[in-house]
């Protein structure tokens, strides 16, 4: 995948399996995971773990957070509450490559229910191989930061 990075995981009960199949993979690769939970079949409140792998990339525990829910909206909209993170929900390898390259993600963000797991398994690759790519990016990123204001 890259070179090894310690990575924060975290889903709610309708995303542990696919959960489980992305930690193993990262492990794999050569990979520290930070495992945030869930970790049994109870049903649990995804903003929980949101929240969770956020903060982890928040601290700089983790360079990079994945996060899996049943449609990967909602703990993708728990992440993003977070200052500085950028979480991106995705489907395909194709939207994973791009938000790293022109959103600079540092979260991403898996539907179970949505997403089956040889794609899952490609975008997560994707995301981790992707570097930003900057330039006029910049000025975009920039402005999905808490502290801009739009000037009307
Ligand atoms: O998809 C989700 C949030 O966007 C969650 O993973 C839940 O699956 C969803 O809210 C449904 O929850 P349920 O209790 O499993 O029906």
């Amino acid at each position: 995948m890259s070179s090894p990075l310690t990575i924060a995981v975290g889903a709610d009960h309708a995303g542990l399996a696919l959960k489980a199949t992305l930690r193993q993979a990262l492990e794999e690769a050569g990979h520290s995971v930070l495992d945030m939970g869930t970790h049994g079949p109870e049903s649990v409140d995804y903003p929980d773990f949101g929240a969770a792998v956020a903060e982890a990339v928040q601290a700089g525990r983790a360079r990079y957070g994945v996060l899996v829910c049943g449609t990967g909206i909602g703990i993708s909209i728990a992440a993003n509450r977070l200052p500085g993170i950028r979480c991106a929900l995705a489907h395909d390898a194709t939207g994973a490559r791009l938000s790293r390259e022109h959103n600079d993600a540092n979260v991403i963000a898996f539907g179970a229910r949505m997403t089956g797991v040889e794609p899952a398994l490609e975008a997560l690759r994707a995301f981790l191989a992707t570097p930003y790519a900057g330039g006029r990016h910049d000025r975009r990123v920039l402005k999905l930061s808490p502290d801009w204001t739009r000037t009307p």
